[in-house]
């Protein structure tokens, strides 16, 4: 209700009503004082159970009945039913994950990783189920030199069936490599902050999208996909918060120029859904939901409940990372993002697909933990390896 009432306030300062598709997710139904009498008939177990398992239902309008499937399914990471509930089946029934783990999630990395292992990497997270996996950036090397094997690693992948394999692009030059290399797809990088923009691109808002329209219209030529992303879209780390209305004056521009999607980045994972819902109803204005995808730090602890919220309001495409790696260089303390089980598990719960096998994409990160050294910082992953380790004891 608290969310309700804050989206309705929104709507009113903004002058429109609130989309309905909103307010039926988030208010959801009333919630009636005649439960009082059934709620009297529980015994004490049975209550604190419901207080376990539904305290967020209420804020999304649960009207306190058991659904059923959040206690069938509660410890399953696999659903094989659609939800009927009010609030949930708004869920799109497909989400497709881009998985930027091999980018996003290694860039950062001061140790050089092995190109074998950032290829092998990538073969497991394609056999896994995922069919987009961001592989390299063609940017400096002098700026990211974890990603200067971008030629290598793209030369590698050329025989890799049933996945799609974008590259970051800042410039004509990343661009061309890119293209050189292999690439059927380009992603460019702008940023809602004019200092994150600086630090980490080094040209402004203005100066980069007048560099991606040309990188845009080369692609165009050669019909090959762009997909645009934006840096800091509910807070910078130099600037604070960053303005709804600058991330959808971006988007519009990324839209404008060719961009076929077009991914929102809570580059350090500050958002909540009451600065995320805000973002999106600003960017929904103006480029198709359709178009739109989210791409979460999980810095806060944020990501899942941000990604959910983002679902609720139409979203349909995740960016995540196998055992949540990641980080961005330009963005200190940003830890890394949303975990790509932690996302797969969830959706599984709510019988959302993914076509994602979770066992063979907890390959594929227990493979790359082991590399780097560290453990994973997916919950999922930890939780089900050290049940599936006591189930051999
Ligand atoms: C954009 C530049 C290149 C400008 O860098 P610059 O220094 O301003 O560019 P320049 O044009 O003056 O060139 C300087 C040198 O870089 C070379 N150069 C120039 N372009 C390229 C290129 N494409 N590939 C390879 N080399 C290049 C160029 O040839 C020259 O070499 P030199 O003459 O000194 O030997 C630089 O700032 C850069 O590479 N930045 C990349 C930063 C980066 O990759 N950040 C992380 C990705 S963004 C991110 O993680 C956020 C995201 C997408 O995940 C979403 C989210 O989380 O929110």
């Amino acid at each position: 209700m608290i969310a309700a009432r804050r989206v309705d306030k929104i709507s009113r300062l903004k002058g429109t009503p609130a989309p309905k598709s909103m307010t039926t997710v988030i208010g959801g139904g009333a919630t009636p004082s005649s439960s009082s009498s059934s709620l009297k008939a529980l015994n004490k177990e049975s209550l604190l159970r419901r207080e376990f398992l539904y305290p967020k239902n209420r804020l999304l309008g649960n009207n306190n009945r058991d659904p059923g499937y959040l206690s069938t399914y509660h410890y399953s990471s696999i659903c094989n039913h659609r939800p009927t509930n009010k609030v949930l089946r708004n869920l799109p029934g497909y989400v497709k994950i881009v998985e930027v783990g091999p980018r996003d999630g290694l860039q950062n990395e001061k140790e050089i990783v092995p190109t074998t292992v950032k290829v092998q990497l990538i073969k497991m997270l394609v056999s896994s189920g995922l069919t987009v996996v961001e592989a390299t950036s063609f940017v400096s090397p002098k700026w990211v030199p974890q990603l200067a094997d971008a030629k290598d690693v793209m030369d590698a992948i050329q025989n890799i069936q049933g996945g799609r394999f974008p590259v970051l692009t800042p410039n004509l030059k990343g661009f061309e490599a890119a293209v050189a290399a292999g690439a059927k797809e380009v992603a460019i990088f702008a940023s809602a902050s004019e200092s994150f923009s600086k630090s980490n691109i080094n040209c402004s808002i203005k100066d980069s999208l007048a560099r991606y329209r040309d990188v845009a219209s080369a692609a165009r030529e050669l019909s090959l996909p762009v997909r645009g992303y934006i840096s800091c879209v509910v807070g910078c780390p130099v600037e604070g918060t960053v303005p709804p209305s600058k991330v959808a004056y971006v988007a519009k521009q990324l839209f404008d120029m060719g961009c076929s999607e077009i991914s929102l980045g809570d580059t350090i994972g500050v958002g909540t859904p009451g600065t995320v819902i805000p973002m999106l109803e600003n960017v929904i204005h103006v480029v198709p939901i359709d178009k739109l995808a989210v791409h979460f730090h999980d810095t806060y602890g944020q990501a899942l409940s941000n990604i959910l919220i983002s679902l609720q309001m139409g979203i349909s495409t995740v960016d995540s990372s196998v055992s949540g790696l990641g980080g961005c260089p330009y963005a200190k303390g940003a830890s890394g993002n949303v975990a790509t089980e932690d996302v797969v598990y969830m959706l599984n719960g709510l019988g959302v697909e993914t076509h994602v096998d979770l066992e063979k994409l907890m390959l594929a990160g227990d493979f790359i933990c082991k590399h780097l050294g560290r453990p994973s910082s997916s919950k999922t992953a930890v939780a089900l390896s050290s049940k599936k380790a006591n189930s051999k004891l």
